[in-house]
């Protein structure tokens, strides 16, 4: 009987729940801020179990080999030694290798990553420039990209996380801390706003341009030197779609050369952007962590809230200079359901302050004891912590 590999899966999709180690995150945070090595081996353990099932699944009934008695019948004593072991040597599951673990298996083929937007938005660059052979699944709203990755539609989601031009996407921020995916690899990817229009329209007919508000605010210069006015839509593919559907020659759309050809529309201008150099910078998230390596440069993302006293957070972030690692990111967000802090200073009364969320990427991988020890060391001061991801850094542009 063919076994199927679920079960497998649901044990590595929890690697540390299931031993029963304690969740230092939140009660939905997921990840695990287990410090001990045990834990990333218990994931290779599942995940080497998952193949050994495979076998089991190509056994043939005849399998070649299998020697019967004189009367025709299968030996039992044969066949009780054939099922204890295997008969085949290939058949035998395999060690994990370094490419089972890698995080950029195979350019993705048989992989469908999901993206918000329509075929043409940057999102599907990024999920293509991750994994060049995937299959990239269309989404209505960010949210629903996590959801698809959670419900086991798709394997992968892709998540615009900042821009060098517009700064943080705020919002998938708190996402990422609502839903407990992993990051396992980002993205850099270089955005060339185009503005488009209808076939044969001048640039001096366009009145109104729809598009994403994180493209429409990198262009922002631009758009108010041809003093144009703005339309948010969901995306800069949708936006050149509506365009297109619309045949409204006062209408333009800024999206990517890729829009403009998908949608049939003219590219009146290319570059709008205000800085030459546009860069988003996408997150890859899967329901599994990848095994942190130290084979390259590896960066770790973590969210943190922090106890109350004077200079908290400046000891905070010294956990990670003390141990020579660098800060590539900091972001603050408000607590949401918990936005103020009251501060009883009996002398002078009670103040009120903000409650924040810290979110940071450091550049260090978890399989390094000093990043070990540095998270350990920000539990002292944090009243909640939780690994978002450690993936490898992406220098390529
Ligand atoms: O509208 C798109 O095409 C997107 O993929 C969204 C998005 C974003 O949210 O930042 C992605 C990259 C660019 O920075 C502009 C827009």
């Amino acid at each position: 009987m063919a076994l199927k590999c679920a079960p497998i899966w649901v044990c590595s999709q929890t690697p540390h729940s299931h031993l029963g180690t304690p969740d230092l995150g939140s009660s939905r945070g997921g990840i695990v801020l287990d410090l001990r090595p045990s834990k990333w081996e218990c994931y290779a353990f599942c995940a080497s179990a998952q193949r050994a099932i495979n076998p089991v699944e190509d056994e043939k009934p005849n399998t070649p080999g299998v020697k019967t008695s004189r009367t025709g019948k299968i030996d039992q004593a044969q066949d009780n030694v054939s099922s204890a072991f295997h008969k085949d040597l290939n058949l035998l599951p395999k060690p994990l290798s370094k490419t089972d673990l890698s995080p950029f298996p195979d350019a993705g083929s048989n992989m469908r990553v999901a993206f918000q937007g329509i075929p043409g938005a940057y999102s599907e660059d990024a999920a293509l420039k991750a994994y060049p052979n995937c299959e990239t699944v269309p989404c209505d709203q960010f949210e629903a990209t996590f959801k698809a990755v959670e419900l086991w539609l798709v394997d992968k989601a892709v998540l615009p996380i900042e821009n060098s031009v517009g700064g943080s996407v705020h919002r998938n921020y708190d996402l990422l801390l609502r839903h407990r995916l992993h990051i396992v690899r980002e993205v850099q990817l270089v955005v060339n706003h185009c503005l488009l229009a209808l076939p044969g329209v001048r640039k001096q007919e366009v009145k109104r341009v729809l598009s994403h508000p994180q493209a429409l605010a990198q262009c922002e210069m631009r758009l108010t030197q041809l003093g144009i006015i703005r339309v948010n839509a969901d995306d800069s593919a949708g936006a050149a779609q509506m365009v297109a559907s619309s045949g409204k020659r006062d209408m333009g759309a800024i999206a990517s050369a890729r829009a403009a050809a998908l949608y049939g529309l003219d590219i009146l201008e290319e570059k709008i952007q205000d800085d030459d150099d546009n860069i988003t910078r996408f997150l890859i998230l899967a329901r599994d962590p990848i095994i942190p390596g130290t084979d390259r440069l590896y960066k770790t993302s973590i969210v943190f809230s922090l106890e109350d006293g004077p200079g908290v957070l400046v000891k905070a972030l010294a956990v990670f200079s003390l141990r020579g690692i660098n800060l590539s990111k900091i972001e603050s967000r408000p607590q949401k359901g918990r936005p103020l802090r009251v501060v009883d200073d009996s002398n002078k009364g009670s103040a009120k302050y903000f409650d924040y969320l810290f979110y940071i990427d450091f550049e260090a991988s978890m399989a390094e004891t000093r990043a070990q020890n540095a998270l350990g060391h920000l539990q002292e001061y944090a009243k909640f912590l939780r690994v978002l991801g450690c993936y490898p850094m992406d220098k390529a542009l």
